[in-house]
């Protein structure tokens, strides 16, 4: 059955696009490939646990955190086609020395830390963009979204999967017991409608107005004013809650909460927001940070900034900016 399916290498070589970023792409696969491995290994392999290490989000370090970061950061400053790297667990860009460099790769490389001792669901988040100069300073990095040449996660799940776009739809792999990415889902879509919302409802009495709003539609189901009942979700894992909607629809959202009135939100921009929000929007849906500013049009002006996160569905979002 596999001998038949697209390989990842087989559709990176065919992708109208630079040998550069076609490098990049590789490396990224081959390294969440390894990185699989090692969540999966566990205690075994001394991947559990507390780094006692805070990083610059003011958050402890899981010693995974520290390990993936370690990893993605080596094979990519490696790869001959990339300026510099950015990184959740890093404080400051890390420009490499190649003189041909013209990419630049930004990464959560582990996506739902808070799962990773209880076997859940994590991940790992890559944008690519093009970079102006082989020796990139912060500067260089903070372009809008829509700059994005290449979006990819890998979601750890009881299966790998990779999931990625090159801005010609969405494309996801699994992977094969001897290392192989292989096509197991071509040409994703997120339907327009759903019945299904994600939110750490933990938070509500925090939110804002038409947050509250809409969550009172939705949990008033078929009775109230949406006329349907809904079902909710959270993993806790962007990755694995937004790799859900990819497969049957849905919405995720982090808003804003009046605990921090200036933080704009938990998740950030550059390796969280803007790599999902390419998948999304390139899958049909929305993603947006209020209902109806789209991520992508954000203009950066911090590495680490944060922004409130709507995505998912076109019309279940429209709905949220309309509460
Ligand atoms: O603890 P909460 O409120 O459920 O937040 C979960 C969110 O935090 C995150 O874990 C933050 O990402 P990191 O694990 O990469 O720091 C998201 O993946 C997830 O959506
Ligand atoms: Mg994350
Ligand atoms: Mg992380």
């Amino acid at each position: 059955m596999s001998a038949d399916r697209l390989r990842l290498d087989d559709h990176i070589a065919a992708l109208e696009a630079p040998q550069g970023l076609k490098s990049v792409l590789t490396v990224i696969a081959a390294t969440c490939a390894q990185i699989s491995d090692v969540v999966a290994g566990g205690a075994l392999v001394g991947a559990l646990g507390a780094s006692g290490q805070i990083n610059v989000q003011d958050e402890e370090q899981k010693k995974l955190d520290v390990i993936t970061d370690d990893m993605l950061t080596q094979a990519l400053l490696a790869c001959p086609a990339i300026a510099g790297v950015a990184s959740e667990e890093k404080d400051q860009v890390e420009p490499a020395s190649n003189p041909a460099g013209e990419y630049l790769a930004l990464f959560d490389p582990l996506d739902g830390s808070s799962n990773i001792d209880i076997n859940a669901p994590v991940g790992t988040i890559v944008s690519v963009l093009k970079s102006a100069t082989p020796t990139p300073v912060e500067a260089d990095f903070l372009q809008t979204g829509r700059h994005q040449v290449a979006a990819v996660y890998a979601v750890y799940g009881p299966q790998t999967m990779l999931v990625l776009t090159t801005g010609d739809g969405v494309k996801g792999f699994t992977l094969s017991n001897d290392g192989q990415w292989l096509l197991t889902h071509d040409d994703i879509t997120i339907s327009p409608d759903t019945k299904e919302f994600a939110i750490n409802v933990s938070n509500q009495r925090h939110w804002a107005e038409p947050v509250q709003r809409y969550l009172d539609g939705v949990l008033q189901g078929a009775e109230g004013p949406r006329g349907k009942n809904f079902n909710m979700r959270w993993v806790a894992a962007m990755v694995a809650d937004v790799h859900r909607i990819l497969m049957r629809g849905g919405v995720f959202l982090y808003p804003w909460d009046k605990r921090e009135p200036n933080k704009p939100g938990k998740l950030r921009l550059m390796y969280e927001g803007n790599p999902m929000a390419l998948l999304v929007e390139q899958a049909g849906g929305k993603a947006t940070t209020d209902g109806v500013q789209p991520i992508l049009d954000v203009q950066p002006t911090q590495l680490h900034q944060r922004i409130p996160v709507a995505l998912g569905s076109a019309n279940e979002i429209d709905a949220f900016a309309s509460a």
